[in-house]
């Protein structure tokens, strides 16, 4: 990476303990502007706890995190106060989970949904938040003329579609995805991955990308980090560590997944 490019995401010595139970141990790591990072392993393995380290609503044991800030640049997120933490969550950080119902508002419309966090930002004008409610819809490519619609009645996929509008409109620097595409159907996760490739690409976040699918991860992420028992035990470009993984256990991974 360039050397005059910050990161936007620096995590250094992280370990985390559930109780007793070693979650997280010694993971350190960067990501850049523009870069997708996938995380894959086997279930328990720690994924989802990483990212919920990295967004802030768990804190580490031990180790630091750093992250992206509009106004400060790379902050610690141990530092920030209970408000800003708030704050950047709901704006310049995003985060994507694997059910929708987890994060959409379903009492209010898909149009409400979308631009929730461009209020948050300070946007007043009912025209302009619908014309970008409207805008992001298409965006997502999701029948505009549902913008009033509850999001009840919308299916699986298009309600993963409308929190990725949800999330994307305020641009956020950092994209957390947890499992973004599991739970739907082939066809459906497909076109999803087609259009979430898009969007990582045009709007230059960085991205953290949970998943236990390394056809995913080979589809969206430039890098892939392989985690084992809360540990990150092979890290490198995603058509390496998938074409030519150099630990016995992503060579089981891979082997045990992907044809020969
Ligand atoms: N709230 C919690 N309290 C106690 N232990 C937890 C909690 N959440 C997760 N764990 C434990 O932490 C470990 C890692 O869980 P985590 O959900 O991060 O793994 P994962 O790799 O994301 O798995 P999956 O792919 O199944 O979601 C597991 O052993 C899990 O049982």
């Amino acid at each position: 990476m360039p050397v005059n490019i910050q990161p936007a995401l620096v995590a250094r010595n992280l370990y985390f303990h559930f109780g007793k139970q070693p979650v997280i141990r010694q993971v350190s790591l960067e990501l850049y502007p523009g870069e997708v990072l996938a995380i894959v392993g086997e279930s328990g393995s720690g994924k989802s706890t990483l990212l919920n380290l990295f967004y802030g609503t768990l804190s580490p044991t031990q180790g630091a995190i750093q992250a992206s800030t509009p106004d400060l640049g790379l902050r610690p997120v141990s530092a920030l106060s209970r408000q800003t933490l708030r704050h950047l969550q709901r704006t310049a950080w995003g985060f994507v989970c694997q059910n929708p119902r987890d994060a959409l508002r379903m009492e209010i419309s898909a149009g409400g949904n979308i631009v929730e966090r461009r209020m948050i930002m300070g946007l007043r004008h009912y025209g302009q938040l619908r014309e970008e409610a409207l805008y992001w819809l298409q965006k997502v490519e999701v029948d505009p003329t549902r913008l009033d619609d509850l999001p009840e009645t919308f299916s699986g996929g298009m309600l993963q579609r409308l929190q990725i509008a949800r999330t994307l409109i305020s641009q956020p620097a950092l994209l957390y995805l947890d499992e973004p595409t599991s739970g739907l159907d082939v066809s459906v996760q497909a076109a999803l991955l087609d259009l979430l490739r898009k969007l990582v690409i045009a709007e230059n976040m960085a991205v953290v990308l949970v998943t236990h699918d390394l056809a995913v991860a080979r589809l969206l992420a430039q890098r892939i980090a392989v985690m084992r028992q809360g540990e990150i035990i092979e890290e490198g470009l995603a058509d390496q560590v998938l074409d030519d993984p150099q630990h016995p256990y992503t060579q089981l991974l891979v082997s045990s997944v992907l044809p020969a």
